[in-house]
Order: structure tokens, then sequence, then C-alpha cells
């Protein structure tokens, strides 16, 4: 094909999926559709004279039906994209000696919230970039940070994101199993779009704001100082004065990607002073004084080659989809769940069908479902589920509203292995040296069926099978002989009892069980007296060790230890301990000041916890003091600094641990 037949074909396409996309039924993942803008944007610039008219990479968004028609002051714009540092370089280069806003390219809707003499008038969608809808019943109804007064006089134009957030999200799709919305930012559409906020009110969306256009002038220049006095939430704007500290910030927002309430495709560089950004002027369809870093793409397209029905270690019966290999969240994945039978169900999905795979961190990648259901060719399989267990034949049952399927055969050769490995796995026993395909293997020669087998291995009999030498025999004993030590706690994550978590097992031992036998012991009477723990888990709990009796005699006869562990008692706070109260964050790489040797960080945080602190994950409001160590990351920081929570070293903390004689 030639470039102007292919040019032409390119921005044909672009329109359709653009088209789909803005009515809010995309065709295509994002990362495809941006290949397409990007071929066309590679031949358009190599053959300048064949660039179509109308360019659809000079418009924005698509030009769908309007309810309620409003025409933007100024056009609401596209950004111009980035991928490498050099871009970065180039972007300070072009506007010397000011200084950038780096922030989360947000990945919800862009909305313009208009106030008149202090009073929101409307709330307008981008549109077509020149006319939007208005918006304003829905949005005051459904988007929290969105002011009704605003203290300024005149008319006062904020722009922004509004976003449904992930747990907003993870919440309707688990109240909503029949009818689950496919990700957070078509479900931030989707609400927009809806006749009546009534039908749509557990949706609620989160705005944060990115622009701002006072009349008149208000003298506050800095884009972020000026958002925040009016009272908008911004997601994280952090000044930059070159290049080096923005690429920096850029990868802290990708490194933290995973941990944020809110989807975001990439990074926002921009000129924090309001006059200068507006001096910079536009191209045709994107601001110069801003860019837009993107990130590697957590959501694309791959055929659902077939599923597998995967027996676990509790007897569930889970769908795994088996996908033609597809690089996404920044590894290659062949291998997806689909939840249960229900999700499936709900979500349409069908063997060949083009599905949408999403993967965002260290989260199992998940089928969200199928994008364009008319792409069919009529050779789609319906998704079966089983009848009898894949493994050992057994019926199966139905649990709960999602259909769940289990397999109630104890002796299910299937489980036993699963069970096994998950004796064996680091949150548990943590028999480092003894990998899955060698427990199943075993278990295949019968040598393996509970754990406490684990614990009449030998060298020699490990030594019979092929392709095991005497390093590897001799470590795997040594590891088996180590994880005696496993104590009621991880003991119990080990025995994997249906409804009892990691959490159930370290409550157990905080409120004072000695052993694994008491808690079997106290019953389900004894057991729901401790906090968090309801009849259906101490119900559970009571069942399934009455039922392991037996194995934990044996357990015990092989010198295992199911006695609760100091580490997982509650620690013992002396009056006036050094951090009594005290709300902590502990982050950066720790080491004994005595001995210059690196401590972990859970032992470390049970010191603070024995001086009478509450350890917590991440900076928040509530946070007393940000405990640091070598290597801190910026973005702590500068959390710690927004919330005006102290930071000291751990230096300090070592020295009142040591006179305290806690450490
Ligand atoms: N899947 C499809 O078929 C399909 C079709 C069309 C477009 N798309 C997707 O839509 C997006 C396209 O482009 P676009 O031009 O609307 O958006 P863009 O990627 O050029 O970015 C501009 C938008 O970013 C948003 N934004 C988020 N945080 C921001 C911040 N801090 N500062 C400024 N803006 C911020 C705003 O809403 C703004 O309108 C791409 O991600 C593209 O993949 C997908
Ligand atoms: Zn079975």
């Amino acid at each position: 094909m030639n470039a102007r037949d292919r040019i032409q074909e390119l921005a044909d396409r672009i329109v359709v999926l653009r088209d789909a996309y803005y009515r809010g039924s995309p065709q295509v993942a994002d990362a495809e559709y941006d290949e397409v803008e990007d071929e066309l944007r590679g031949l358009i610039e190599a053959n300048p004279d064949l660039a179509p008219d109308p360019n659809p990479l000079e418009q924005v968004g698509a030009p769908t039906v309007l309810h309620a028609p409003v025409r933007h002051s100024r056009p609401m714009l596209s950004l111009e994209k980035a991928t490498k540092p050099e871009q970065v370089t180039a972007f300070f280069a072009r506007f010397p000696g000011q200084p950038v806003v780096v922030m989360p390219k947000l990945d919800g809707l862009s909305l313009a919230l208009v106030y008149e003499n202090g009073r929101l008038a409307r709330a307008v969608t981008r549109g077509d970039g020149t006319t939007g809808d208005d918006v304003t019943p829905l949005v005051k109804a459904l988007t929290d940070g969105v002011p009704a007064r605003v203290d300024a006089p005149g008319r006062v134009e904020v722009r922004g994101e509004a976003v449904m957030l992930r747990s907003t999200f993870a919440a309707y799709n688990a109240a909503h199993p029949d009818k689950p919305l496919i990700n957070p930012r078509n479900a931030a559409a989707g609400t927009l779009r809806a006749k009546d906020p009534a039908t749509v009110s557990e949706r609620r969306q989160q705005f944060f704001a990115f622009d701002l256009t006072t009349e008149p002038d208000a003298a506050e220049t800095d884009l972020h100082v000026a958002l925040t006095t009016l009272g908008f939430a911004v997601a994280d704007m952090r000044h930059c004065d070159d290049a080096e500290a923005a690429q920096e910030v850029i990868s802290a927002i990708e490194a933290q990607r995973n941990d944020l309430d809110y989807d975001l495709d990439g990074a926002v560089l921009r000129l924090a002073d309001r006059t200068a950004y507006a001096a910079a002027g536009t191209r045709s369809n994107s601001p110069r004084g801003a860019l837009a870093f993107k990130f590697a793409a957590e959501e694309k397209t791959t055929v659902l080659a077939d599923v597998v029905w995967d027996v676990g270690k509790t007897g569930k019966i889970a769908p795994v989809a088996w996908l033609e290999p597809v690089f996404v969240g920044g590894t290659t994945v062949t291998r997806a769940t689909l939840a249960n039978q229900e999700v499936i169900r709900a979500r349409g999905i069908r063997i060949g069908d083009t599905v949408l795979v999403r993967r965002a961190g260290d989260v199992i990648p998940f089928v969200a479902g199928v994008l364009d259901a008319a792409q069919r060719t009529g050779a789609e399989r319906e998704i079966v589920p089983p009848s009898e267990c894949p493994s050992c034949a057994q019926p199966l049952t139905e649990q709960g509203n999602s259909r769940e399927l289990f397999c109630t055969n104890v002796a299910c050769p299937a489980q036993t292995v699963r069970r096994l490995i998950h004796w064996a796995s680091r949150a548990a026993a943590d028999i480092e040296a003894v990998g899955g395909v060698w427990i199943e293997r075993l278990a295949e020669a019968g040598i393996l069926e509970n754990p406490s087998d684990f614990y009449t291995l030998t060298k020699e009999r490990l030594l019979e099978f092929d392709r095991i030498g005497e390093v590897s025999a001799t470590r795997m004993i040594e590891s088996i002989d180590t994880s005696r030590q496993v104590g009621l706690r991880r003991a119990l994550i080990g025995l994997a009892i249906p409804m009892a978590s990691e959490g159930t097992a370290a409550r157990l031992c905080r409120s004072g069980f000695g052993s694994l036998e008491d808690v079997l012991d106290a019953g389900v009477d004894g057991l729901v007296e401790v906090e968090d723990i309801g009849p259906k888990v101490a119900a559970s709990l009571v069942e399934h060790l009455t039922r392991l009796r037996p194995e934990l005699e044996r357990l015990r006869e092989r010198g295992v230890s199911l006695d609760v562990r100091e580490e997982d008692l509650p620690p013992v706070v002396a009056a006036g301990a050094p951090l009594e109260g005290k709300t902590v964050v502990i982050t950066g790489a720790i080491s004994d000041p005595r001995s210059g040797e690196k401590v972990a960080r859970p032992t470390f945080q049970r010191l603070c916890e024995k001086a009478g602190a509450t350890a917590a994950s991440s900076v928040s409001a509530s946070t007393d003091m940000l405990i640091t160590g070598e290597g801190v990351g910026a973005a702590k920081l500068t959390k710690a600094e927004k919330f005006e929570v102290e930071v000291v070293d751990q230096g300090v903390i070592w020295q009142q641990l040591i006179a305290a004689g806690i450490a």
C-alpha cells in the first residue's frame, strides 16, 4: 500500500476508534489506539504534503452528540506526548529559568468548572475541545472535591480530571458482580453520561484540579498555591527546577503507581507559573507549556485461547484464562484470572474472544472483559464450567452469590499438592529449598501427602530421585529442619483453613492463644470472643482443626513447633516508653548503629512497637513521625511535608531504643 492510502486508512480508523471510545464502548485498549496514532504521526512527518484534511491528529476528542452544548472560553486540548528523558530535557530547554510542576497524569476525564462571583455556575465536559456538555447536576451530585463556592471574585475557571477512585471501583464491582464496570476510566465517563444522578449514586468520583484561569487576573501566579488556596485538591504537584529533578519525580510517580488510589497513565510537566503557561500559547491541539510523559500500558487486548479450571488449596475450582502472550504492565502475560463463573457470564466472555487484560503492578493479571463483541467471527466457544473436579472427578458444589465451585474431597490429589506447596511457602513454614516442582514429584511418588510428611524426609530418600545431587538434597533437608520453628501463627496460615486469613492468625496470637491446640480447644464460643473473629470464621477453624487433629499430633511428634512465637505476641510496652502513643512510618534501609549491620524492617518495627509505637505503612494525616533510614524516596518525604509529619532519622530512634533497654 502506498503512503497516501495508508495515511487515509489510519486517519479513518482513528475517527472510528475515537468515536467508539468517546461514546463509552472502546474497541481496542488505549495502547493499541496510541499505536495507530503513532504510525500516522510518523507517516505524516515523513510525507508532510500527504497530511489528511481534516487531520485527526490536530483534533481533540470526538464530535459526539451533546445534550446541553456549551462553548468553552478557550479550547480544552490534548497534550504533547513524550516517552524519553531527552524529550523532558528539550522541554526545559524551551523555557529557560522557568520552574515546572510535575504531577500524575490521571486517567479519568477532564472537566471545566466555571465559577461566577464565587458560585459554581457550571461543569462542562471536554467534548470535541471547542464545545462540551453541561453536566452540572451530575457533577454536583456525584463528584467530591468540587466546592459549591470559592472565595474569588469575577469569573474563575478550574480545569481538572474527574476520576473514579480504585477503591470505589472495586467496591462497586464487588457489590454488582452481575454488571461489573470494565475499568475506572470507563466507569467515570459512563457516570457522567447518565441521565439521572440517582441511577449512578454508588459511582462517586473525585475531582483533581490542574488548571486555573481568573478574570480579573488573580495576584497568585503559582498554579499549585493558587489552586490549593481556592480549596481544590491537586494530585501531588511537585516543583522542579531542572530536567534532572523532573525526571526523578517522574520515576517516583511511576514507582508509586500501584499504591495510589487512582489510575494514572503518565506524568504531566507544566510550567508552574500561570502567566508563563498562558504566554507560551498553544499548537493546533496541545498547549506549548505542558508535556505528558507516558508510562507503560496496564491494559492490552489479546486473544483468549482457552480456559482451564484450576484446583486450589481449599478445593476452590477457579477459571484461569490462557492467553496469547501479551506485553502488559511491564511483563509478558500468558495467564490471567477470570474470577468465577458469574463474572464470566456478566462480562460475556467466550473462548476465542479478543479480551481486555489488566495488569497493574504486582496485582495478578485479570481479564476485565470483551471490548468489542462485534469483532466475533462465530467460531468463539462458550466457557463451560466443569461439573466434576478436573483432578479427582468428584462432583462439585456451588457456593455463594458468585457461584464459586468447590471440590470437597479432602483426598483430592490436586488439592493435596496445593496444600503442600502452601505449607512450604514463605508466609507459612518457608521451606525455601523445596520448590513446587519437587513437591509435586514427591507427592506423585506417594512420599508427601500432609505437611507432617516433610519432616520424615531424609537425604537418602531424596537421593533416590533422578536429577538430585548431594548438595541440593542437603539444602532441602536443612531448609525443612529450620521450618520446624514455624510456630502458631505461620502454622495456621500454612494449614490453609478456609476463611481464616493471615490477619486471623495474627489476631489469635495477639489475644493470648499459646498453641494451635489451644485454638481448637477454645471452641466456637471462645474464638468469637477474639476481636474481628466472627462466627463463620470460628466455626471453620473448629471444624478444620478438628479434622486436622491427627495431623497436628504428627507434626508435634516430628518436632514441629505449633506454639506461639515471641515475635507474634503483643509487645510489652513499659510506661514512659520513648515512642508511647506515636503512630510511625518507617522508610529506607535500617541498620544497627552499634554493629553497622542491616536490620530487617519488620524487626525494627517490632522494636518500635515495644517502645510504644503503632506502625503504619504509609504517611497520612494521622502519622506522628516518619522514621528514615538510608536512601529514602522523595515521595515519602514530600508527603510527610504535606501532612506536617515530623521526620526523624533512625539514629535518634536507635539511641532512644538503646537507652530504654529495648534494643
Ligand atoms: N481505546 C481507544 O480506542 C481510544 C480512542 C481514543 C483515545 N483513547 C485514549 O484517550 C487518550 C487520548 O487522548 P486525549 O487527547 O484525550 O488525552 P491526552 O492523553 O492527550 O491527555 C490530555 C488529557 O489528559 C488529562 N489529564 C490528566 N491529568 C492531567 C494533568 N495533570 N494535567 C493536564 N491534563 C491531564 C486531561 O483530561 C486532558 O484532557 C489516550 O490515552 C488514548 O489512548 C483511546
Ligand atoms: Zn478434586
